[in-house]
């Protein structure tokens, strides 16, 4: 690793980024199973915030895993990896005073830490989205939990990966009795009332 690298102060600093765009920045860290209405919730999300003036960017797994990370795979080194960089790319968002929301499963508690603690406090705001694993199975929307079961797809997360809850996420969106859109809009209420929105 190269050591003679001084980091740059620059005259333009991430509050006068975020104060040209009238906005607190931050991350929205949606971490669950595949299937539990990550993408389906951010996307709504996101719409919501565009709605009200906000300035964000989504970071959406399938999405990242075609380019920037299109080099890594499911095991669980390559997961870390993943998420390692997820996390650098989303300080930089913030940095530049975006909300963002990412929708990784993100399935390890060390490296969601690991992003908390590259960011400010109050910036870094986890989101549960706990959707059992029978419901995201039942559900299926890309057939993926059919090919895990019979072996085509080997490293599946909740069948032959493992996934870490969060202990104590800021939001937790229960699947049961809620639509995505309702899941959406207690997001947004959340976020407005830890004061992250206006
Ligand atoms: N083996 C295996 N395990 C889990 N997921 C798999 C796998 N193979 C492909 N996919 C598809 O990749 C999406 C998950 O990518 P992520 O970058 O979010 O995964 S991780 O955070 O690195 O664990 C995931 O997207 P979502 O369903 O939106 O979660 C799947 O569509
Ligand atoms: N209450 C709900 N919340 C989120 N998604 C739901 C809900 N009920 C059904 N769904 C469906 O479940 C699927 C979730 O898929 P997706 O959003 O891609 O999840 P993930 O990104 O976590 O893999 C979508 O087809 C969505 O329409």
């Amino acid at each position: 690793m190269e050591n003679n690298i001084v980091w740059h102060q620059h005259e333009v600093d991430k509050r006068r980024r975020a104060d040209a765009k009238g906005q607190k920045p931050c991350v929205v860290w949606l971490t669950g199973l595949s299937g539990s209405g990550k993408s389906t919730i951010a996307n709504l999300l996101e719409k919501k915030l565009a709605d009200n003036g906000k300035h964000t960017y989504l970071l959406d797994g399938d999405n990242v895993r075609h380019g920037l990370n299109g080099d890594l795979t499911f095991s669980d080194k390559d997961r870390v990896e993943n998420i390692r960089r997820i996390s650098e790319l989303s300080k930089l968002f913030v940095d530049s005073g975006l909300i963002v929301i990412t929708a990784f499963i993100s399935p390890f508690k060390s490296e969601r830490d690991y992003c908390r603690s590259l960011l400010e406090q109050n910036e870094f705001v986890e989101v549960f989205v706990d959707t059992p694993l029978a419901e995201c199975e039942k559900r299926d929307p890309k057939g993926l939990y059919q090919k895990a079961r019979s072996g085509e797809i080997t490293d599946f997360t909740g069948i032959s990966s493992p996934y870490e809850a969060p202990e104590s996420p800021e939001i937790t969106l229960d699947f049961s009795g809620q639509s995505a859109q309702e899941s959406a809009e207690q997001l947004f209420t959340q976020l407005k009332q830890k004061g992250l929105i206006d």
